[in-house]
């Protein structure tokens, strides 16, 4: 049945989904603040500023006024990055007049409690009554090739197995498989830290320490990723799907992702705090690992990747601690 669906962002990922769920069949209508960019979607039928000339899908709709695109939306999905979840959340709750399905796409964590988007959500709608149902979506997807349509795999992930089934009906398609899923601490925790794993995966490479370093980085890291997760309830099944070892693979060594590309340019000009500076992109690696760390200490795991980025990436220590020292606490355990 056709949906009324509602998206908040014109950025990469948002207009991606908003392709999906056009060619779908459903009324897409998407929400941005950046007027270049919502004339674009809304007249030109294409969004220059991530993906070139490349047309997407004419019936998808977009406007910079949040009322207009609120008033008949069914599924409302959150398409910004991290850091503007919970203003935007506000923003949203104060014009809204009924209850709606929340799907997020933001890969990250709440830093003020060291815990879950879906918490951080939930929380922020609470009071209002307005959310009849949570969910998220996650796995291996670089926008600009679910925008050219390239066959990919994610997973819609909520507390509900049955709700998921419904939610990954409306974006299945032939190139979009969507696999329902209910682990949501096990997924939100994989898709955001796998982001600081790419961006140490991207420093070795800068460095051409060579392809055993970045799988053995890799390897590390989904464990150290685990370790964490598991502290939440995680299943280790999560970690075996696209929201795991998927998304892990691809943005640990695609030059096409962003964190993994910051990572490389980290190495290659050996001053991250310039380098972080002069970057303009959204890189949600970055705040992740800050957050890693402190949860590496406040649940007394040990972690010498999200230890030593955060040395990089916080502290401006050089690239190379990465290299002497990802592999510590493997010899440690062999040692024991
Ligand atoms: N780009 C990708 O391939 C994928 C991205 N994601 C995740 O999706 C989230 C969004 O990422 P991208 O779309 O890539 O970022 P982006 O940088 O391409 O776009 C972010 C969009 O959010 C908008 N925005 C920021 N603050 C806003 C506010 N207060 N109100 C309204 N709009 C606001 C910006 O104007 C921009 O259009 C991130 O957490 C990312 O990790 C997930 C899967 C794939
Ligand atoms: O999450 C992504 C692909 O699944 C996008 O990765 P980047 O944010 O590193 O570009």
């Amino acid at each position: 049945m056709k949906k009324q669906i509602t998206i908040i962002g014109t950025g990469a990922y948002g207009t991606c989904l908003a392709n999906v769920l056009a060619d779908n069949g459903h009324d897409v209508v998407m929400y941005g603040i950046m007027e270049q960019q919502v004339d674009d979607i809304q007249i030109r039928h294409q969004n220059a500023t991530f993906f070139g000339d490349l047309k997407i899908n004419k019936n998808i709709k977009a406007t910079t006024d949040l009322s207009a695109a609120l008033a008949k939306t069914e599924i409302l999905i959150l398409g910004v990055p991290t850091k503007a979840l919970k203003p935007v959340i506000q923003q949203i709750i104060a014009l809204l007049n009924h209850k709606v399905i929340v799907v997020n796409t933001a890969k990250g964590l709440e830093e003020e409690s060291l815990g879950l988007l879906s918490t951080l959500v939930k929380k922020e709608f609470a009071q209002s009554n307005l959310l009849e149902t949570y969910a998220a979506i996650y796995g291996p997807s670089i926008a600009s090739e679910v925008a050219n349509r390239k066959p990919t795999g994610v997973m819609m992930v909520s507390d509900d197995l049955k709700v998921s089934r419904e939610l990954a009906k409306i974006f299945r398609n032939e190139y979009f498989a969507v696999e329902p899923w209910d682990d949501l601490a096990g997924c939100e925790i994989a898709a955001a830290l796998k982001n600081s794993i790419a961006i140490g995966a991207g420093i070795l490479d800068g460095m051409e320490i060579g392809d055993n370093a970045r799988a053995s980085l890799i390897t590390v890291g989904v464990q150290e990723m685990y370790a964490i997760a598991k502290t939440f309830n995680a299943k280790i099944e999560s970690f075996l799907n696209f929201a795991g070892l998927g998304d892990l693979i691809l943005t640990a060594t695609s030059p096409k992702s962003r964190n993994y590309s910051l990572g490389k340019l980290i190495a290659v000009e050996n001053n991250p705090k310039q380098t972080l500076e002069n970057h303009k992109l959204t890189v949600e690696g970055v705040n992740a690992t800050k957050i890693a760390y402190n949860m590496c200490i406040e649940l007394n795991i040990s972690s010498e990747i999200f230890k030593n980025l955060y040395e990089i990436l916080f502290n401006y220590k050089r690239p190379i601690i990465l290299v002497n020292n990802f592999l510590r606490t493997k010899e440690e355990k062999t040692n024991d």
